[in-house]
């Protein structure tokens, strides 16, 4: 199914699975266009086609790829409602690849990736009056705490999160421009017990508390008039214990 050429659909990156799949699923409920890029073709991938959502390969891990993207948007919609920077790898330092290839590829994905989106999409983002577009870029809790396995990572978070106050800046009043930074929403298939029980033990609230808590934030910063160039945690109190 495509989109009519007056819609604005949310645009979600990496949306295949998990956070992002999560969120462009509410947005179809609400009748809100989407589209989303995807770089594994999951099944719910077909799914969210069915549902209505434009489905755009995009691989990041190349500037080219990002331009590619990017175009292939634009010949979809002619504006953009938002854009929820949700594509992210969480990858640790490792004795598999260097530190240089580590950090690389977490600029890329992390910092390259929203800065030419942005960039090669305000076109999409302006021209409908105050405050009637977002940003949304998601970072981690990490960002104020660093982290001793995930060193490149939290830099690239850190980096992003600084990307939020100065594309506020430049595109305010039309575009509201924010950051989530989430601890521990959600785990993985491969998280044994153990690691799950101290990973819960780290928050004050206790619990892995799934997309809905991410899904209440960003209807709440897309229905806001105000709101724009802050950090929002969802971290169950983490700084605290
Ligand atoms: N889950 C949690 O508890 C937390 C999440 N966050 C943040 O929230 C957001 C969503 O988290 P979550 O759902 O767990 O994320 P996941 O890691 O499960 O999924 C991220 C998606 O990004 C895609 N992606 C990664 N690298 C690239 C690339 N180079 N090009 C294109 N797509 C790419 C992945 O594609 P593919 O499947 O092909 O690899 C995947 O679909 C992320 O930004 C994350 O950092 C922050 C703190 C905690
Ligand atoms: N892109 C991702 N980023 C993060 C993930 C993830 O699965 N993908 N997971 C986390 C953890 O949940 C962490 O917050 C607690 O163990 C962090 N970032």
């Amino acid at each position: 199914m495509g989109i009519t050429s007056s819609a604005r659909p949310v645009l979600i990156t990496g949306a295949g699975k998990r956070i992002g799949l999560a969120l462009a699923r509410h947005f179809l409920a609400q009748q809100q266009p989407v589209i989303i890029s995807y770089r594994t073709r999951y099944a719910a991938v077909d799914e969210l086609e069915q549902a209505g959502a434009v489905c755009l390969y995009g691989d990041f891990s190349s500037n080219d790829g990002i331009t590619q993207f990017a175009d292939a948007v634009k010949q979809h919609c002619a504006g953009l409602r938002a854009i929820v920077h949700n594509a992210s790898a969480w990858l640790a330092e490792s004795p598999d690849l260097s530190p240089a290839a580590t950090l690389a590829a977490m600029l890329q994905i992390h910092v390259n990736t929203p800065y030419l989106l942005n960039h090669l999409l305000e076109p999409l983002l302006r021209g409908r009056g105050h405050a009637s577009a977002d940003i949304i870029h998601f970072t981690d809790y990490v960002v104020e705490r660093g982290s001793d396995k995930h060193i490149a990572y939290a830099a690239s978070k850190a980096a992003l999160d600084n990307l939020t106050r100065s594309f506020a800046r430049k595109l305010a009043p039309e575009v509201k421009v924010n950051a989530i930074a989430p601890a521990m929403i959600m785990f993985n298939d491969h998280d044994d017990a153990q690691y799950r029980q101290e990973a819960l033990n780290k928050s004050l609230m206790k619990i892995a508390p799934g997309e809905q808590e991410i899904i209440g934030l960003v209807d709440y910063l897309l229905s806001s008039q105000y709101v724009t160039g802050r950090t929002h945690a969802v971290d169950g109190g983490r700084p605290l214990r």
